[in-house]
């Protein structure tokens, strides 16, 4: 049994995590954290979920729990995320990354944790995204620049970050399809006059509202046609498996920095 540390409990992503780790056979969940002040912190983990006692604490620093654990699954916020990798890393423990918003500062400090043991990150867990990532790239490949990119999600209301860690992943497929760098070539938050769209730009556009789990649609748009390949998720189970399988890949993994393509063989 692979012991698992869930950080950010009681969030949207922490409570499915707790969910699939504890009904796996293969991972049994050995505790759980959530921010300083937050008022589980102190509760036993079955009680703060308003059920009888699971014998699980559930802390505020990481360190009282991350010793006992071959790996950690992180769904919190990029300053979380930060302090989690180095004490991960000590830890010689598996370090599963779903936080998103992370910026290039973050990800130079995850790429040095990751030369101390495994460290496998992506915007996106489930199969079907990683899936559409790959079609997106062949899709790009085919198309020339006849074919305007624009990349479209929505999200539910309390989505802190834009775009969203799904759609810089399949821009960033589009982009290595196309032979070119997203950097130069991502048009981000259209306002005003804006002029004529730039041929070769890879354009993002954010929804925000209600329940959304997450919907993406990358659009390949030229005169008289359109390709549109969409991933609709309905049920955040479905990040959640990722995670906990990459969980598990990677106790045979050595350090290093993974993604999902390596954990499904994409
Ligand atoms: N990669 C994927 O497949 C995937 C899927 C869904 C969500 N996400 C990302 O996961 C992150 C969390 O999403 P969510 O919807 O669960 O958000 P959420 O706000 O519901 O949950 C985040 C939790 O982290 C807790 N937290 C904050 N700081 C902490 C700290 N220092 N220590 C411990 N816990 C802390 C918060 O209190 C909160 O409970 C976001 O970045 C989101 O974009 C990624
Ligand atoms: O709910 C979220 O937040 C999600 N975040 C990821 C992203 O930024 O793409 C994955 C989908 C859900």
């Amino acid at each position: 049994m692979v012991g698992v540390v869930i950080t950010g409990a009681s969030g949207r992503m922490g409570r499915m995590l707790i969910d699939t780790v504890r009904a796996s056979s293969k991972a049994k969940l050995v505790g759980v954290t959530e921010r300083y002040g937050h008022d589980w912190v102190g509760q036993d983990l079955g009680e703060a979920l308003g059920g009888t006692t699971w014998d699980v604490p559930v802390v505020s620093d990481p360190i009282d729990v991350v010793k006992d654990a071959q790996a950690i699954i992180d769904f919190t916020t990029p300053a979380a995320t930060m302090a989690l990798s180095e004490l991960a890393a000590q830890a010689r423990a598996v370090h599963v990354i779903g936080t998103t918003g992370l910026d290039d500062n973050h990800l130079e400090k995850i790429a040095t944790a990751a030369r101390h043991a495994p460290i496998i990150r992506a915007g996106n867990m489930s199969l079907g995204v990683n899936l559409l990532v790959q079609l997106t790239r062949k899709v790009a490949e085919a198309l020339d620049e006849d074919f305007d990119i624009e990349i479209v999600e929505a999200h539910h209301r309390h989505k802190v970050d834009a775009p969203s860690g799904t759609a810089l992943m399949l821009g960033e497929a589009a982009a290595d399809g196309r032979g070119v760098s997203l950097s130069d070539v991502s048009d981000r938050g259209r306002d005003g006059i804006t002029g004529a769209r730039r041929t070769g730009d890879i354009g993002f556009t954010a929804i925000r509202g209600g329940d959304v789990v997450g919907e993406h649609d990358v659009i390949f748009a030229a005169d008289g046609e359109r390709v549109v390949l969409r991933h609709l998720a309905t049920d955040r189970g479905i990040f959640a498996r990722g995670a906990l399988k990459a969980a598990l890949w990677g106790q045979t993994q050595g350090p290093g920095e993974y993604d999902m393509m390596d954990v499904l063989g994409l």
